[in-house]
């Protein structure tokens, strides 16, 4: 009791909230002198290098300066973005100012000022040599929201000192495979869950056997799924009736999705425009009160449990929620900003990309049929699978790393660099917002041979020595900032397609339109996928 009591003190007032959080500082906006982080990053590793040390890599002499850096004009790209919609469409986008500009090129978004980088080797060259907590982005908006509401900053927005606090302790808890393994238990039960809705579901087709819009189904399952960890409960997704506090966050979800657009890049609608034009703004404020309202829910429902059980002397157990509760290492406050991002992190990721395998699955009968024969051959028809059984099946892994080479779920990820750095020839200055291009070095021949082409096989290694690295496709991001969910997401996906193969021969629907993939925030199917699931004999 005493311990509960010292968590729930600890909690913040709003304004040590306020003031814990780093100074929100848009890209593209000059750093003060003096105020910035320790300048840690090891510059001059593998090629990117600080001005006036030897070049290691790119090429020799004097570096040139953004002003000689090519890129498409100002108002051309304004036409685009919110003209012609871009926002929609930043995954071919990249793909065409790469064609036009080159491998590194500037662009500006209203007061923005963004550099790209599109080759495999030069992202390589920035990630290597980041310090030890990278900056990923202009979060300006997600912590101005956090400083208005007193609320703590979680792993997506937090940046410094807090943010390596935080980080150091949830990776000790989740980043290794073995870490998460203890959760296969859990996941599988919500995998039992989904494959009854689909019987459920295909029962009442007028062809007794097709699933549209598996999206709606992938996203319950993944929602299950991460709460399932995040929140030590179940919500109940995938009954037939789900509970109204569920479906309020699945409202605040989409109205976040909605108001991306201003949000992530509310750097480019000026401030003083606000009241002007209050909507995205309020919009956003109210989705994010949604989703931070329903983690609260759901870890204070769990800090009364624990309670409970301590009052009655009894002795508590548990998995990631309780760890965090009992070694007071996070503040309750730290604690909902961490579930809320996470959950907001590893909802539409994980759903996005089994809708994706599953349809590239439906389409490639041949692929999906060697991947079946590695599962029976290697588990068995009917052997639910453990997380140690994984490796067994490696063209189960390759399936997941070739779909998110063809469609990453974050087709370009962001950085500000802490140092001057020289990249590609360029100096560029600190405080430099860096967007990496992953989608377009995804679809670079020079480091996928056969780029277009679905072939999972390609990520195998050979003869089971050789690891497949390759900086051209790294959905999960790269180092110290890299993916803290991603052990559990792999998990999820992993574990879920061995039974749904088992379980089902997976077909394309007469229904289905081209599905292309279209930008909105993630890299998501622009129609509907409807799939027919047969049962295996
Ligand atoms: C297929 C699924 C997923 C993909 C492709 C994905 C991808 C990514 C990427 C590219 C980043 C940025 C990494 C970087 O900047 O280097 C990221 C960050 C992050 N992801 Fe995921 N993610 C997925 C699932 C998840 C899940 C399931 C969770 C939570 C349980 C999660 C939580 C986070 C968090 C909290 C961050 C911020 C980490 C930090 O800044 O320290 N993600 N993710």
């Amino acid at each position: 009791m005493a311990l509960l009591e010292r968590i729930l003190k600890a909690r913040p007032s709003p304004a040590a909230g306020r003031s814990g959080l780093l100074g929100a500082r848009d890209a593209g906006q000059p750093r003060p002198a003096g105020s910035g982080l320790p300048a840690r990053a090891r510059a001059e590793d593998k090629g990117a290098r600080r001005p006036g040390a030897s070049q290691a890599g790119g090429r020799a002499g004097a570096p040139r300066s953004l002003a000689a850096m090519p890129g498409p004009r100002t108002l051309a790209n304004l036409v685009e973005f919110f003209g012609k919609d871009g926002f929609g469409r930043i995954h071919e986008i990249q793909q065409k100012h790469t064609r036009d500009y080159g491998k590194i090129f500037k662009s500006h978004f209203g007061p923005q000022f963004v550099v790209s980088v599109a080759d495999r080797d030069l992202v390589a060259q920035v990630l290597r040599a980041e310090g030890a907590s990278p900056q990923r982005a202009n979060m300006g908006s997600w912590r101005e929201y956090r400083d208005l509401r007193g609320r703590a900053a979680g792993l997506i927005s937090a940046e410094g000192e807090q943010w390596l606090k935080m980080r150091s302790v949830l990776r000790q808890r989740i980043l290794k495979p073995k870490d998460v393994a203890i959760f296969a238990g859990e996941i599988n039960q919500v995998i039992a869950d989904l494959i009854k809705r689909i019987y459920f579901l295909k029962s009442q087709a007028e062809d007794g056997e097709t699933v549209t819009n598996i999206n709606d189904l992938f996203f319950k399952y993944s929602m299950e799924g991460v709460a399932t960890i995040l929140y030590e409960s179940r919500l109940g997704c995938l009954e037939n009736s789900v509970s109204q506090s569920t479906v309020d966050y699945i409202e605040a979800l989409a109205l976040m999705f909605c108001s991306f657009k201003t949000s992530m890049y509310a750097g480019a609608i000026p401030r003083w425009l606000r009241p002007l034009i209050p909507k995205p703004w309020q919009q956003f404020c109210r989705s994010w009160d949604g989703l931070f309202k329903f983690s609260q829910i759901h870890v204070d429902n769990k800090l009364r449990d624990i309670r409970c059980r301590m009052e009655r002397g009894q002795r508590v157990r548990g998995g990631l929620l309780t760890c965090l509760f009992l070694s007071q290492e996070l503040t309750l406050e730290e604690i909902y900003a961490n579930v809320t991002e996470m959950l907001l992190a590893g909802v539409d990721t994980t759903s996005f990309t089994l809708s994706w395998a599953v349809h590239l699955l439906a389409r490639h009968p041949d692929v999906q049929q060697a991947l079946y024969r590695e599962i029976v051959r290697n588990l068995g028809k009917r052997h639910v699978p453990t997380a140690a059984d994984v490796p067994k099946v490696p063209l189960v892994r390759a399936l997941l790393k070739e779909t998110l080479r063809l469609f990453p779920v974050l087709p370009g990820n962001g950085r500000v660099t802490q140092e001057d750095l020289v990249v590609g020839g360029y100096l560029i200055p600190r405080g430099t917002q860096l967007a990496l291009c992953h989608y377009a070095t995804s679809y670079e021949d020079a480091n996928f041979p056969r780029a277009k082409e679905f072939r999972p096989e390609r990520w195998l290694r050979q003869g089971n020595l050789r690891r497949v690295d390759n900086f051209g496709s790294i959905p999960f991001g790269y180092g110290a900032r890299s993916c803290i969910g991603r052990r559990i997401a792999e998990l999820e996906i992993h574990l879920l397609v061995i039974q749904l193969l088992q379980h089902f021969e997976i077909k394309t629907s007469p229904w289905t339109k081209t599905v292309h993939a279209k930008t909105h925030g993630l890299l998501m199917p622009g129609e509907p996928i409807h799939v027919r699931f047969v049962n295996r004999k």
